[in-house]
């Protein structure tokens, strides 16, 4: 289904993070500095559909996630949660939106208390949330339901077991049950496989993928894997030095991106077609050269230093969003008036 057909569960418009920068030394130098970290970035979330948010490392993904979590105070922009404004506060309202908005890490082993069980992980999940029943009975019906979800079955064979007697895999499907023990709308996935052995991030992918068609949820996966994009998102963000510059259709943002920068990641992304293949699970982040300073973003485009189509305004005028399709948009000024890139362009 199409994204306009359906209303987002959770919108960031605006949405900007600046880290002030305490440096010691240099600090008269950098008084005001701030680390540009996510600036002005616009994203909806829909029932149902993954989107994913692709960048290399530094680009503020993570940022754009803890802000979305409230994890983090936002510089400016708006949260919004079925349409209502969210604000980081305590009390009950807060508590609400964590139970909605729950995210997923890329590290379960850091993400899960060595010392504790499955059990006690997940029994505290469903009592903090409210949804551990009122029998004992009932919270074992919890328990057996949370880990068939995740596919750890039979469930007995992993309530005792500490994190350390879990594989990889394993304890990032205890991860994920955690987070479905609050019934959340909204999962937010940061690199959700990357930590995982190569041979099974495909089958965690799946899985988010099935929990997402059976309980409507709307998820946002981060990654710098654009080729894992096209295979497990819907709708595909490009993200680069703290700005979206690209969205739309996985499948086209993958197989036609439009700005300078999402070509050269899929560039950069060897053989595509491997999903999940050690050969291409990492960027080669040489082939992309240096991303700027967030301190001191350059002017304009600030993909502009190292874009091969870069023009003078682009050294200055910062882009709007484009359309370049009907399932596309990109930030960059070749697609000003809707007029597609220079002929001879890859
Ligand atoms: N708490 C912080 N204080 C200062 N700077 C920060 C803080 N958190 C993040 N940053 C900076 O913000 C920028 C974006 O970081 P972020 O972790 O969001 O990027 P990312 O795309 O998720 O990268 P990675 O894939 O490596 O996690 C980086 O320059 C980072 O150093």
């Amino acid at each position: 289904m199409a994204p306009e057909q359906t209303t987002a569960v959770l919108e960031a418009e605006g949405l900007t993070k600046h880290f002030p920068v305490r440096g010691a030394g240099r600090d008269v130098l950098r008084r005001g500095a701030a680390v540009h970290a996510v600036d002005d970035v616009a994203l909806s979330l829909h029932r149902g559909r993954v989107t994913a948010l692709v960048g290399e490392s530094g680009s503020g993904k993570s940022t754009v996630a803890r802000l979305l979590a409230q994890l983090q105070t936002r510089t400016g922009g708006a949260v919004r949660l079925h349409g209502k404004d969210v604000t980081v506060h305590g009390g009950r309202r807060f508590r609400a939106y964590c139970r909605s908005v729950q995210l997923i890490f890329q590290d379960p082993f850091a993400s899960l208390n060595p010392v504790h069980t499955v059990r006690y992980h997940l029994t505290r999940a469903l009592r903090v949330h409210g949804h551990a029943g009122r029998t004992a009975r009932e919270l074992e019906e919890a328990l057996t339901d949370l880990l068939g979800r995740v596919r750890l079955t039979p469930a007995e064979q992993y309530l005792a077991k500490f994190p350390h007697e879990l594989s990889g895999g394993q304890r990032q499907r205890v991860a994920i049950a955690r987070a479905l023990a609050a019934r959340p709308e909204v999962l937010l996935a940061d690199e959700p496989v990357s930590m995982l052995d190569v041979s099974i991030r495909l089958g965690v992918l799946n899985l988010l993928r099935d929990l997402k068609e059976q309980l409507s949820l709307a998820v946002l996966y981060i990654t710098h894997d654009i080729a894992s994009a096209r295979y497990f998102a819907d709708e595909t963000l490009v993200m680069y030095a703290g700005r979206l510059v690209e969205g739309g259709e996985s499948e086209t943002v993958t197989q036609s991106p439009a700005h300078p920068y999402t070509r050269l990641l899929i560039d950069s992304a060897p053989d595509p077609e491997r999903i999940g293949s050690a050969q291409r699970a990492e960027l080669d982040e040489d082939d992309l050269g240096e991303p700027p300073s967030l301190v001191t973003p350059p002017a304009g485009c600030r993909f502009h230093p190292r874009c091969p189509h870069a023009m003078e305004r682009c050294t200055t005028e910062l882009p709007p969003r484009f359309e370049v399709s009907g399932k596309q948009w990109a930030a960059c000024w070749l697609y000003d008036n809707g007029s597609p890139a220079p002929a001879g362009e890859s």
